[in-house]
C-alpha cells in the first residue's frame, strides 16, 4: 500500500517537530505539508530543518486547503481555536484528521463531533499507548472499588503548558467515572483553594502541577480507608505522543466518518 500523506498542523510547535521526525523515521507514512499559525515568523521555513533533520522541501504554509489534494490527512496538536477550524476545513477536504489538542471547551467538542459526521476524526487528550493502557485499568480499578475509594487525578506538566487540568487528566477522570458509573462533568472537584469543607464521597478530585521541562506525568490515585492505590504514567520523550499519532492516521486512512479515540486505535476499547 502507498504511504499515507500527512500534513501536520501545529508544525513550528514542540509536538509539531517530533511528528516530522516521526513521521519521517515511519513506515508507511511520508509528510505532505507542514502549516503553523498565520503571521508565524516560521511560516517559509523549512519543515525538516524545523525538526533537526535537515531540508524535506517542505515549507512551512498557513492554510490548509491548498495542501488537501496531495494529501490524505491531518494530524494536529495545535490550539483549540485552530483544531476547531481545521475540523471543518478537513471534513470539506475529505481528509481524515488526527487531533491531539487539549485544552477544548463544550462548544469546541461539538463542533468537532459535528464534523466528524463526514470524516473519520481520531481524538485523544494522550497518544501513547502506556497512557491508554492506564486509563483501560483505572477504569477496571473504578468498578471494583466503591465509594469508601476516594479518586484523585494528579497531572504535572512542563512550565510552558497553557491548559490545566490535562488533556490525559480529564481522560483517566472520565475513564474512572465510566467504570463507576458516574458523570464526571457532575462529580468533579477542581481548584480547591481556601476553605472548601469536606471532601465530598464519590467526587473525583484533579490537582494540576506546573514546573521545568516536565514531559507529563499522571496518577490516578484510589485512596481508601487505611489503604491507597496509585497508577501512575510518566512521560519521558514526546515521541511516545508523535508515534501514536502517526499510528492513528495509518489507522484511520480509509476509516468511515465517525470520532473515534486512542482506545479504539489500540483495540483496547473492550479492555
Ligand atoms: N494528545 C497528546 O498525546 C498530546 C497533546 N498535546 C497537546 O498538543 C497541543 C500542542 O502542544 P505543544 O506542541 O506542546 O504546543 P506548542 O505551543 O509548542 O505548539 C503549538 C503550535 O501550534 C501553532 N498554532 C497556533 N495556531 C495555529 C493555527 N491557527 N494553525 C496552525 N498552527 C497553529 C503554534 O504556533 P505559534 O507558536 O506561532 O502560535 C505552535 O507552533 C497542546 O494542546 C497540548 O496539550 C501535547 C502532547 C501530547
Ligand atoms: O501539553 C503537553 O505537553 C501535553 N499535553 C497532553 C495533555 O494535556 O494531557 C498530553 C501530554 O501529557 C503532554
Amino acid at each position: 500500500m502507498s504511504d499515507v500523506r500527512l500534513i501536520v498542523a501545529g508544525a513550528g510547535g514542540r509536538m509539531g517537530r517530533t511528528l516530522i521526525k516521526a513521521i519521517s523515521e515511519a513506515r508507511g507514512a511520508a509528510l505532505a505539508g507542514a502549516i503553523d499559525a498565520p503571521g508565524s515568523p516560521l511560516i517559509g521555513r523549512d519543515s525538516g530543518e524545523l525538526a533537526g533533520l535537515g531540508p524535506n522541501g517542505i515549507p512551512v504554509t498557513a492554510d490548509l486547503p491548498p495542501l488537501a489534494k496531495s494529501a490524505d490527512g491531518v494530524i494536529d496538536f495545535t490550539i483549540p481555536a485552530a483544531s476547531v477550524a481545521l475540523a471543518d476545513q478537513a471534513a470539506a477536504a475529505g481528509l481524515f484528521h488526527v487531533i491531539g489538542t487539549t485544552g477544548f471547551s463544550a462548544a469546541d467538542e461539538q463542533a468537532i463531533a459535528a464534523a466528524a459526521a463526514s470524516v473519520a476524526i481520531v481524538k485523544s487528550g494522550n497518544m501513547s499507548l502506556g497512557v491508554n493502557l492506564l486509563a483501560a485499568l483505572a477504569k477496571r480499578v473504578a468498578a471494583t472499588l466503591d465509594e469508601e475509594f476516594d479518586i484523585e487525578i494528579l497531572e504535572m506538566h512542563h512550565n510552558k503548558k497553557i491548559d490545566a487540568p490535562s488533556g490525559t487528566a480529564l481522560l483517566l477522570g472520565e475513564a474512572a467515572a465510566a467504570g463507576r458509573g458516574i458523570d464526571l462533568a457532575a462529580r468533579s472537584d477542581r481548584g480547591r483553594d481556601g476553605h472548601t469543607g469536606a471532601r465530598k464521597p464519590g467526587d473525583i478530585g484533579f490537582a494540576s502541577l506546573r514546573g521545568g521541562t516536565v514531559v507529563g506525568e499522571h496518577w490516578a490515585i484510589f485512596a481508601g480507608p487505611a489503604e491507597r492505590i496509585e497508577l501512575v504514567h510518566k512521560a519521558e520523550d514526546r515521541m511516545i505522543f508523535a508515534r501514536g499519532a502517526v499510528k492513528a492516521a495509518v489507522w484511520a486512512r480509509g476509516r468511515a466518518p465517525g470520532l473515534y479515540t486512542m482506545m479504539d486505535v489500540l483495540g483496547l476499547k473492550d479492555f
